[in-house]
Parts: C-alpha cells; sequence; structure tokens
C-alpha cells in the first residue's frame, strides 16, 4: 500500500511553453525571473538548497533554457521534469484537473475585454435574483487595484464589484460587514447558476475587510464555485476506490467537491505548510494529500510580486524537510504548478509555461524525467502507484522511479 503527497505550488511556471506565443507569453519564466529579480534587488542569490536537491532548478534551466539565479544549490537526488499544458486556458482548474489526468480540451467562455464586459441580460437577471441594487466594475481588472477604485463606492451603496480577467471567471468583491459574507456566497451561488450556460469556469467570492480604500484587504474567505471537472478525475477513481483524498487549502473548491472525502483550509502559506505536515502524520494507507499553495499566485504572481514571491519560495524551502523526513518508505512526495504567473511580466495575468514535475521517494537518486507531453503524466503515475486502472491520458513514469531506488539497481 502508499501514498501520495502532492505540493501544487500555484502559479510556479519554469518557462514558457512551445505556444506560448498564442498567449502573449513568449520570454515567460515564472522561477527564473523572480530570482533574477531577487538578485537584482537585494545582491544576493536566493538560497534553495532544498528546492534544488528536488531538481526544480534542473528542470527550469531545461525547460526554460535561462540560468537560474541560486544559492546552495544542491545536485538532484530526486526525479525531476518539465511538462507542458495539453489544456487550452492556463487556468486553474485547467492546470489542476489535467494534472489529475483530465485536461481541458474545449474552450471556456470568456468575457469580452471591454467595458461593460458582461452581457446585461446575465447583469440584469442576477440583479432581480438576488436583490442588489446593481453592480460596479464590470470590467477587466486586477482584484487589489478595483478595492481602491470601487471598494468605498461599494461600501456606501452595496453594489458589489463584479470583474473578469482572461481567465474564464467571474469574481464579487464585497465587504464582509458591510456587505456581509453569507449573501455574498448567496450571490455568488447565483451568479454560478446563471453562468453555466455561458461556459464559465469559475465564480469566485472575494470578500474583503477595511473602512477605506487604503486599509482595504482581502481575507481568507475567497471562495470558488468552479464548474465539474468533465469526466472523472484521479481524485475520483481513488475515492471511489476506497481511498482517502484530503483536500488542503482550495483543492476541494478546485474540483467542485468532487472525489474528495476530507477537506482542510488554513489561512496563509506557512499554515497550509503545517496542516499537510499534521495530515501526513495521521493519513491512512491509499491515500493522496493534495495540497494547494495559493499565495504565490495570489499575493505574489498577480500583484507582480517578484521579491515576495522568492521571500514566499525561502519559507517553503525551509519547510520542506519537515515534510520530507515524515515521508515513509512507499510514499511518493510531488512538486508541481498549475500555470505560470511571470511576476515580471506585463499585466496581471497568468503565463502559459512549462511546469515542473518534481517526485521523490526515500532512498532514490538522481531521475531525469525528460520533457512531458502532459500535466497528465503526474495523475498517471499516481495512478500506477495506488494500483487504480490507467487514466485516459498521461505516460506514467512510476518505473523510473523505483528503477533508481536505491536496494533497486
Ligand atoms: O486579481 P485577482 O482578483 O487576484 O484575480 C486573479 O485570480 C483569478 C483566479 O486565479 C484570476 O483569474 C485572476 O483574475
Ligand atoms: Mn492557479
Ligand atoms: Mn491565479
Amino acid at each position: 500500500m502508499a501514498r501520495a503527497i502532492i505540493l501544487m505550488a500555484d502559479s510556479l511556471g519554469i518557462g514558457a511553453a512551445p505556444d506560448a506565443e498564442k498567449f502573449g507569453d513568449v520570454g515567460a519564466n515564472t522561477f527564473a525571473h523572480l530570482l533574477k529579480a531577487y538578485a537584482d534587488e537585494t545582491g544576493e542569490h536566493l538560497a534553495l538548497p532544498n528546492l534544488t536537491r528536488l531538481g526544480l532548478a534542473d528542470a527550469c534551466e531545461a525547460a526554460g533554457k535561462e540560468p537560474c539565479l541560486v544559492s546552495d544549490r544542491q545536485a538532484p537526488t530526486g526525479a525531476w521534469g518539465y511538462a507542458k499544458e495539453l489544456s487550452s486556458g492556463k487556468d486553474t482548474p485547467s492546470g489542476h484537473w489535467e494534472m489529475a489526468g483530465v485536461p481541458v480540451l474545449f474552450d471556456w467562455g470568456y468575457f469580452p475585454n471591454t467595458q461593460p464586459c458582461f452581457p446585461q441580460e446575465f447583469v440584469d437577471e442576477l440583479i432581480a435574483r438576488s436583490g442588489i441594487p446593481g453592480i460596479l466594475g464590470n470590467c477587466y481588472a486586477s482584484g487589489t487595484t478595483i478595492l481602491e477604485q470601487l471598494g468605498e463606492e461599494h461600501m456606501k451603496t452595496g453594489m458589489p464589484i463584479c470583474y473578469t480577467s482572461v481567465d474564464s471567471v467571474f469574481q464579487i468583491a464585497a465587504h464582509e460587514e458591510s456587505f456581509g459574507l453569507e449573501k455574498l456566497y448567496q450571490v455568488c451561488e447565483i451568479a454560478r447558476a446563471l453562468l453555466d450556460e455561458m461556459n464559465i469556469g469559475r465564480v469566485i467570492a472575494r470578500p474583503f475587510l477595511g473602512s477605506n480604500r487604503d486599509d482595504f484587504a482581502r481575507t481568507g474567505n475567497r471562495r470558488d464555485y468552479s464548474v465539474l471537472p468533465p469526466s472523472p478525475t484521479l481524485l475520483d477513481k481513488l475515492s471511489q476506490d476506497g481511498g482517502e483524498v484530503i483536500s488542503i487549502g482550495k483543492i476541494a473548491d478546485i474540483y467542485a467537491h468532487q472525489g474528495i472525502t476530507q477537506k482542510h483550509k488554513a489561512p496563509g502559506l506557512m499554515n497550509l505548510l503545517e496542516k499537510t505536515s499534521e495530515v501526513i502524520a495521521s493519513a491512512p494507507d491509499h491515500s493522496l494529500i493534495f495540497t494547494n499553495l495559493v499565495d504565490f499566485d495570489e499575493k505574489y504572481g498577480h500583484r507582480r510580486n517578484a521579491v515576495g514571491y522568492a521571500t514566499a519560495l525561502k519559507e517553503f524551502d525551509d519547510y520542506l524537510p519537515t515534510i520530507l523526513n515524515q515521508l515513509q518508505s512507499d510514499d511518493v512526495l510531488i512538486i508541481t504548478a498549475d500555470h505560470g504567473c511571470d511576476p515580471t511580466a506585463a499585466g496581471t495575468d497568468h503565463t502559459r509555461e512549462y511546469v515542473p514535475v518534481l517526485a521523490y521517494q526515500p532512498g532514490m537518486t538522481n531521475t531525469p524525467l525528460g520533457e512531458r507531453a502532459s500535466f497528465a503524466d503526474i495523475g498517471q503515475t499516481l495512478a500506477q502507484w495506488f494500483n487504480l486502472p490507467a487514466l485516459e491520458y498521461g505516460d506514467g513514469f512510476k518505473d523510473e522511479l523505483l528503477a533508481n531506488k536505491k536496494g533497486n539497481q
């Protein structure tokens, strides 16, 4: 019997994907560029001994063809490679679902980058069904900038702030106290039902607190309302096989609560890592412990805060030995990402990138996995790991992992 732990470093891309041009993302490289920005700002290279030992810098240099300015770099002792995305979009659900064996090959619905950007009929129906006095925003926006612009007007009028991005999302920001958290969730549910026919991937509740434009801050009560994955994922297959699928952070929301047997939420990077460690300590055999580390994306990538991103990666690196020391002989640890979000790129959106495929089992030695044709190679490997029937997509690499384990050679 076996267990697997996935740490999804949300947005940690490692170089522009072959189709980056279609997305306007030629030259993007989240990891290499945040390291460079950190070196430029501090005059020092970021020390990442644990992530480099797992192969992150080697994977990035192989994928992105740019040097990684790290210090305390260790030679890899795990399996490392880089995967491109089959899915049509560079959004969070596509990346997560593809990793779990279900690429999104259809096109999501997107709103046009105009103002207003939402169809009037939909807005009228949302207002009628939810009883709100109207909406603010109705445009493409960065979620923090739009709070500065419209937060005070929202508090005066009671009109929620509705905005979108290049992703297939409808986001609603509202004040937790003056508007009310439960009411925000209700409006999101109404929007979710109305947007199914437009094929919009996610409605996201973005609650915030504060009293004026200088102190508005989003809270940890974000909630994502995703459509269902188009077919059963690794998570469904493992839970149907009697396994535990333990969501930490927003994993459950991203998979529309499908195939999840336990859910834990925790605010912020360190709490998510500590919760992961706590769960690893007691999870039974045949468990998948699956954590999304959202801060990389939400707090640093979209905010184009490269040095903040670097500092958070360092905290992640510092915490990794705690998790590595907990691994049992039949456990595998996977570190990957769902898309890029290069903090040095123009705009505030995701970037179409290769993602790292890092896999580690106690006792293994350096195992280059090369370029992978889909994120689904991870899901397929885990299907093999858990002795499940093969998934429809993905080329598994369980044999490579075991071949390089000391004692099997
Ligand atoms: O700017 P914020 O509100 O963080 O929004 C970002 O978060 C959304 C979900 O990842 C993306 O589509 C992007 O628009
Ligand atoms: Mn994401
Ligand atoms: Mn994002």
